[in-house]
Order: C-alpha cells, then structure tokens, then sequence
C-alpha cells in the first residue's frame, strides 16, 4: 500500500476524454457515475477534478460527428458541451449530496500574479466549503496563443495552484508502458524517480478517436512537471482509479524530482511559446543564473519579439542558449531604448516607472539542464 496516497490532504484528479466518451463518440453518463463513484470518497473538500470533455459533448448537439479542424468551431463545441459537462457532475456528486463549482481556466490564469492569487483564493475558498471544483481549460475563449493545449499539463499546473499532495492522471490505459499497448507487448513502468527511467520509452498514438489532445506523451511531460515541482503523481486508467485512490500499487508513480513551486512559475518553466527572447550579456547571465538576480536592461544586448508588458520571454546567453524564462516588465517598444543602460540614468531620462527591473527575480525561472 502506498501511505502518501492514504495520507493526501489535497488530491487533483484529472480524467481524460478517452474515459469519458461512448464508442459512437459523445458523452457516456454510466462512464461518468462510474469515475464520480471511484473519487466520491475524497469529494467534500479533498478533490479537484480536472475534467476534460467538452468539445466531445458538443459534437452531437452541433451536429458534428468528429472534432472540427477550425478554432471557431471547437470553441463552439466546447461552449456547448461544457454546460453538458458539468450539468452530468453534478447529477452524479448530487447522489451524495456533494455540489460541485465550475472552474474555466486560461493560461493567463496562472501566469499573472493578480489572476494566480484570484484563482487560487476561489479555489480553496471551494474547497474549505465542501465542493468539488471541476476544471477545465476555457476553451470557449482560448486562442491558439493562450492555451495550456491539454489538461494533462493544466491539471500539473492546478495540482500546485492548490498546493496537493497528489496528482492523480487517469486514462483508458492502467500506466505508462515503455511502448503504446495498444500497439503490440510492452512493459509496465511502475516508478519514475528521474528521466533515466524514461529512456528508451515510446509514447506514440492516443487512445480516443480524436477528441482529446493529449495522449501518455502530454501525460508523461505533465507528471514529470508535477514532479520537478515536488508533487508526487500517478498515471492510471478510470478503472483502477478507486483503487490508485486507496493506495493499492497500481499504476506509474512519478515521485518528486525537485522542491516545490509556485504554479506559475512551474508554468512558465513549461511554457511552450514565450512571445519573444532577450539576449543577455556575459555579466547578465552571471547575475541572473548565479546569482539569482533580476535581470536590469544595462545587462540586455537585443531583443526579439512582439510582446506586451506581462507576458512570457525566454533569456538566451551570449551564445544564443535559452538560460532562463520570464515575465518581462516592459513591451517589446519600449525596450531598445533602454538596452546597456543604467536604471538611474533611464529614471532620469524617461521618467520614475522606468528605474525597474525588465524581469524581477519573482518572475524569473531557470530552466531544467535537460531542457
Ligand atoms: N507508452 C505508452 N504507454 C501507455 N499508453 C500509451 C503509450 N503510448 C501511447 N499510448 C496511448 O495513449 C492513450 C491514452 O491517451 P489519450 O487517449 O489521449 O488519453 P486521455 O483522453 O485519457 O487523455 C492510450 O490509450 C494508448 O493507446
Ligand atoms: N479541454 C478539452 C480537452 C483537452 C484534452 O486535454 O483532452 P484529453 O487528452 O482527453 O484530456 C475538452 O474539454 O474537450
């Protein structure tokens, strides 16, 4: 028996798609009782689903018998089967007298440090009054630029919003597999401790027909997020889901391979598209590497990119090396003006909101040697 499992406070679980929907595609209701009676036990103030979805229970309202390939439509669909969604969760924690809350994220949610605090505070405010938050990424609204783009990296992200224990990823698959089991013989991985244990793995193909996005691969990189962030997670399939839940070993376990983080930095560490890059000089990369400095613009050499005061950077090295990722203070415009320059001699030149940082330590991640 697993004690960490038995001991978590907090416990995020995410289901995918693939569990959710029927053969014929569309929402499975007996599918859906059957994941609410497998984490029912945790409701009331120790669960957050993650749940994905919605664009499955809109193609049958739409019309629609698989997933559309343009962005209007999908978030057509999304609209539509999310209030199906959650109306169908809360039917099925009703039974138990548990309510539920509907909670859309984008990744902006996350990444400002206003919209993190607001949505960390509705989250554990939901949670200290006994209701299951279910989450999923607001597709409605997402545009390409924005997306978190599966749930398996947004309910990483959640579980460290929350701060949990445990991270829980069910699939229609009992763990990761050293190759896609579907396909031919492949091996259980029961433990992940470090990336060693992923050599060789093959994670090729999904197991829905196209509803979801993830796959075991967008399930791997979210554990091993999770686990660079100091949450312990489990990749399993719904079946055993109440099982995983009381500790049996089943499953892969993915164990903590760093300290915890704050979500958004974890996110920003992750974050597949910065919007531009700063070049950093030799003395700027000590600083802000090691030294753990906020980088000031006398250190900044150039700057590409169209990015707006707020958003994700990438900080490269003098030999073009991504080094760091960041929220950058400044827009793209505002910058060249101030590359090489010291913060006292651009407060007098530009006036006093110019004597900052262009990335404050706070915002700052370094990335992981693998990366
Ligand atoms: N190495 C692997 N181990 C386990 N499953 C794998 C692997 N490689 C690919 N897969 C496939 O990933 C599928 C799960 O992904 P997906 O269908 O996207 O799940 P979900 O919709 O639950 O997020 C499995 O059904 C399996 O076919
Ligand atoms: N947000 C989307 C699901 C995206 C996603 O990651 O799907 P899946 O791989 O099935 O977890 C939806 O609700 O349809």
């Amino acid at each position: 028996m697993r004690s960490f499992v038995q001991s978590a406070q907090r416990v995020v679980v995410k289901v995918g798609s693939s569990s959710l929907t029927s053969a014929a595609g569309g929402l499975d209701a007996e599918r859906l009782g059957a994941l609410v009676r497998a984490v029912r036990p945790l409701a009331g103030g120790r669960l957050v689903l993650v749940s994905s979805g919605a664009i499955a229970a809109g193609l049958a309202p739409l019309g629609l018998s698989r997933r559309p390939r343009d962005l209007a439509t999908l978030q057509a669909a999304a609209s539509v089967g999310q209030s199906a969604l959650v109306h169908q969760y809360a039917e099925a924690f009703g039974q138990s007298s548990h309510q539920v809350g509907q909670v859309l994220l984008t990744a902006t949610d996350v990444v400002r440090r206003a919209h993190y605090r607001n949505a960390r505070t509705a989250l554990d405010r939901l949670l200290e009054l006994g209701i299951v938050p279910i989450i999923n990424e607001n597709d409605a609204v997402a545009t390409q630029e924005i997306r978190f783009g599966d749930n398996d990296r947004l309910a990483a992200i959640v579980a460290h919003l929350v701060s949990a224990d445990l991270l829980v990823l069910l699939s229609d698959v009992d763990g990761v597999y050293d190759a896609n089991p579907r396909l031919g013989p492949a091996n259980l991985v029961r433990e992940v401790r470090s990336d060693a244990d992923l050599d060789g793995l093959s994670a090729k193909g999904t197991g829905t027909a196209g509803v979801g996005t993830g796959g075991m691969a967008t399930k791997i990189d979210a554990a091993r997020m999770a686990a660079s962030g100091g949450v312990t997670t489990i990749v399993t399939s719904t079946a055993r889901a109440a099982e995983a839940l009381t500790g049996a070993e089943v499953g892969t376990v993915f164990y903590p391979t760093g300290p915890r983080r704050a979500a958004r930095l974890l996110w920003l560490a992750h974050a597949t598209a910065p919007m531009g890059r700063l070049h950093l000089d030799a003395g700027a990369v000590a600083a802000v590497v090691g030294r753990s400095a906020s980088l000031l613009p006398a250190g900044v050499t150039s700057v590409d990119g169209d990015f707006s005061a707020g958003d994700p950077v990438e900080l490269v090295d003098p030999t073009g090396r991504a080094v760091a990722r960041g929220l950058v203070a400044f827009d793209a415009d505002e910058l060249p003006g101030m590359l090489g320059r010291g913060t006292a001699e651009l407060a007098a030149d530009l006036g006093p909101g110019y004597d900052r940082e262009v990335v404050h330590r706070d915002d700052l991640v370094l990335l992981l040697p693998s990366r």
